[in-house]
């Protein structure tokens, strides 16, 4: 029965289960000494990688991989540099010292940096954590990942050939909630993909609506190679990849899309059902263990319902779902810039370690 758990070796902590023992001082150690208790960058890179780890796996053969087998950790210098993992390395470096600190596989780690992390974004589902991937024995292969460039067709049959519905595609979009790159704006490191890059809220949902009108930093085209198209908040510094611009509007994705727009409970239940299934691509779920206890409960939302940024409003949204559109207040004021701290400092140098 559940209720008996054992004493960890520490003999501090007890658990459900001895495979979860090794997670405590795990927990500890990224808190302290990566991600700070706050959902910054490294708590993003981290999460990033577990679909560039997950989403290697083909169930047609066309690829080989075990999916979320910790590949993208022990393969780094191999799978960092396929072009779709661009920024990956960030993320590998952050994480390759706390598989030689700790007793875990590379798979379990990564997917419990993520949870771990997460849970310090407002707004956060607390993620199921599962334990006991095998670490694995070869690396993926190039050409698995789709990128930001790609055609809606081919990011849905490329997920589908990983075990994913088009809809858990869009959920597990809202990821880019707190998200920003460091690759696709020439010079500009950070660039975030909403207004709240620190809180994992549906302001992702409703921004990517929005019309584009320009890209950040005063440049006059976007970098259609790297996959950014215009944004509707440039002056703000935000940009737009092209494959969240067309999942938010073809007519496959459209309403999921839409369907979280100022639905904050529904986006954290979506997330964290199409992760339960991200975290475990490729894997015999029998063998695993069920750690999730382990996971600290999320901090809560500090923004429930999404507003359209000052200066914009619903004459800028791009519906093409026919459902109707959530009736939403909008930001008084001018137009106010997104910080690049989560402490809301506006200057990147000013972040905290
Ligand atoms: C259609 C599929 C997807 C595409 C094309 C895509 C593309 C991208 C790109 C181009 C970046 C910016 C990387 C950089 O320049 O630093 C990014 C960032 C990110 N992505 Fe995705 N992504 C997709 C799906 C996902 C999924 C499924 C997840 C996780 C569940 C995810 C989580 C993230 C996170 C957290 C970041 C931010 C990383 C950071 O701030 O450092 N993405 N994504
Ligand atoms: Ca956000
Ligand atoms: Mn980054």
């Amino acid at each position: 029965a559940n209720y008996k758990r054992v004493t960890c070796p520490d003999g501090v902590n007890t658990a459900t289960h001895e495979a979860c023992c090794a997670f405590f001082s795990l927990r500890d150690d990224l808190q302290t000494n990566l991600f700070e208790g706050e959902c910054g960058e490294d708590v993003h890179e981290s999460l990033r990688l577990t679909f560039h780890d997950g989403v290697s796996f083909s169930k047609s053969g066309a690829f080989k991989g075990d999916g979320a087998d910790g590949s993208i950790l022990l393969f780094g210098n191999i799978e960092t540099n396929f072009s779709e993992n661009l920024g990956t390395d960030d993320g590998v470096d952050a994480l390759a010292p706390f598989l030689t600190r700790h007793l875990v596989t590379a798979g379990d780690l990564i997917q419990f940096a993520a949870a771990t992390g997460l849970a310090n974004c407002p707004g956060a589902p607390r993620l199921q954590f599962l334990v006991g991937r095998p670490n694995a024995t070869i690396p993926a292969e190039d050409g698995a990942i789709p990128g930001p460039a790609d055609t809606v067709d081919t990011i849905l049959s490329r997920f589908a050939d990983a075990g994913f519905t088009s809809n858990e595609v869009i959920h597990l979009l809202a990821s880019h909630s707190v998200a920003r790159s460091d690759t696709i704006v020439p010079d500009h490191q950070a660039v975030p993909f909403d207004s709240t890059p620190f809180n994992f809220d549906t302001q992702f949902f409703l921004e990517v609506l929005l019309k584009g009108t320009a890209v950040p930093f005063n440049r006059t085209t976007p970098n259609t190679v790297g996959g950014e198209v215009d944004s509707p908040l440039a002056s703000e510094g935000e940009m737009r990849l092209q494959s969240d611009f067309a999942l938010a509007r073809d007519p496959r994705t459209a309403c999921e899309w839409q369907s979280m727009v100022d639905n904050q409970f529904l986006m954290m239940e979506n997330f964290r059902t199409a992760m339960m299934k991200l975290s475990v691509v490729g894997q015999d779920t029998r063998k695993l263990v069920d750690c999730s206890e382990l996971i600290p409960e999320p901090k809560p939302a500090v923004k429930l319902h999404a507003t359209f940024p000052a200066g914009t409003s619903r004459f800028e949204v791009q519906q093409t779902c026919r459902a109707p559109f959530p009736v939403l207040r909008t930001d008084p004021g001018k137009a106010t810039t997104i910080p690049e701290c989560p402490d809301g400092d506006v200057n990147l140098a000013d972040c905290p370690s």
